[in-house]
């Protein structure tokens, strides 16, 4: 077979945009999921005899090369997963990409180094972004789109650069999208979302319409402080979008209103600063009406742990993103554990979603198959299960 899904690819260069955007500890991987679900797309291609060319992000730098972002780390662990060489570029587009392309044989795969090592890849302005994408395109003469976990994202290795070769959506962006649409069609109810982690500014807009979609919403992680400080409480040294509190006013307004059960943590684990390096870890409960003004919440409480694994246990769906708490370190780990153990219990569908979510649940020890579905993407999930469109799944259309 020379074709994958219809595009012909037999001997040709073939950009793919996956999504390898995996939790790092100095150098090391410390979850290898992202990567180990792109490899099923790439095996297919080179199979099928395509130049296999891939082109992914790492973290959030900021439009210009930065060592700690480098992809280098997952070129290795794609070349040990793939139990082939994978050819690293050091550069996106510039001379090294070019001579790694040109050095391919029908079957080979490379790695672009980070895209967003470019300003152009995630630049609002459609020009300098069109004409990153013309230097992306200029390396391929097609195009998959993989990522599902940025397809959420107008991004020029996402959306411009389909518009600018003949392209396929990839085998885990339709698996993924498959699964998803089963939440959002019928889903048999009560219909549980469960929110935390911490890129807040992001997901604390979903709210709007999930509260129009779940019978419950239960909010954790990082996500719960502008709630509490939206209620008058002291947050101390949080996570917080203070720019979010009218925002967060009206949804407990309108949740109020509906009838849909928005739950708030009642206890909140604190400390004095953000963890780092070998514990143990100054931890404290307190109520999240009572948090002192020097300590940051790291975790949601042990009376709210069981109380949100109490509002799991009659779900018939559940979605779930973001960790309940700092789940990389053993303190702040247990609110994260007693909802990931809640969703395995539940009779229904459950889905997990988020590179950090998918993380957690395997580092703290449940088996894959514990969950109806774990998803590779977090803020792209929540943004399909709210309706919107996303602009990496219109493009290909
Ligand atoms: N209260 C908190 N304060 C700061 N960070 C938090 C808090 N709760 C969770 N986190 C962090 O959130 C991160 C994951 O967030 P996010 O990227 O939104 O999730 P995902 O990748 O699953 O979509 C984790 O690294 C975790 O340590
Ligand atoms: O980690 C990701 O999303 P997720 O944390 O919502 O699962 C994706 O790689 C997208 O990254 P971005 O949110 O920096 O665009």
């Amino acid at each position: 077979m020379d074709t994958y899904a219809g595009l012909a690819v037999a001997g040709k260069r073939v950009l793919v945009r996956s999504d390898l955007n995996v939790p790092l500890d100095g150098g090391t991987i410390t979850d290898d999921g992202r990567i180990r679900a792109s490899l099923p797309t790439l095996q297919a291609l080179s199979r099928a005899g395509a130049r296999v060319v891939v082109t992914a992000h790492l973290g959030r730098p900021k439009g210009a090369p930065d060592p700690a972002y480098s992809l280098a780390p997952v070129a290795a662990r794609l070349s040990e997963l793939l139990e082939k060489p994978v050819a690293f570029a050091t550069d996106t587009v510039g001379p090294s990409a070019q001579e790694v392309v040109a050095g391919l044989g029908d079957g080979d795969v490379a790695l672009l180094e980070n895209v967003r090592f470019n300003a152009g890849e995630t630049s609002k302005d459609d020009a300098e972004r069109g004409a990153f994408a013309d230097e992306l395109a200029a390396l391929a003469d097609a195009f998959v789109s993989d990522g599902f976990g940025v397809v959420h994202r107008k991004q020029a290795s996402v959306y411009d650069v389909a518009q600018r070769l003949p392209h396929a959506m990839g085998g885990l962006v339709s698996t993924e999208i498959d699964v998803l649409r089963r939440l959002t069609e019928t889903p048999e109810r009560p219909y549980v979302v469960v929110l935390g982690g911490s890129k807040v500014s992001d997901k604390l807009g979903v709210i709007d319409n999930l509260l129009d979609k779940a019978d419950s919403l239960l909010i954790g992680g990082g996500m719960v402080f502008t709630f509490l400080a939206a209620l008058g409480h002291e947050v101390g040294t949080s996570l917080l979008e203070a720019d979010q509190l009218d925002t967060c006013r009206d949804y407990l307004r309108r949740a109020e209103e509906s009838g849909v059960r928005l739950v708030l943590p009642t206890d909140i684990v604190v400390s004095p600063t953000f963890p780092s390096g070998p514990g143990p870890h100054d931890a404290t409960v307190v109520a999240a009406d009572q948090m002192p003004a020097d300590q940051m919440g790291l975790d949601i409480g042990p009376e709210s742990a069981a109380a949100f694994a109490a509002a799991l246990a009659p779900a018939r769906t559940v979605f779930w993103n973001g960790p309940m708490g700092v789940f990389e370190v053993p303190e702040f780990a247990a609110g994260t554990r007693a909802v990931a153990q809640a969703l395995t219990e539940i009779d229904g569908l459950s889905v997990v979603g988020g590179g950090d979510s998918a993380a957690a649940v395997r580092q703290l020890g449940f088996a894959e198959d514990a969950f109806g579905h774990i998803s590779t993407g977090g803020g792209a999930s929540l943004e399909y299960l709210e309706g919107k469109q996303l602009p990496g799944i219109d493009v290909l259309s």
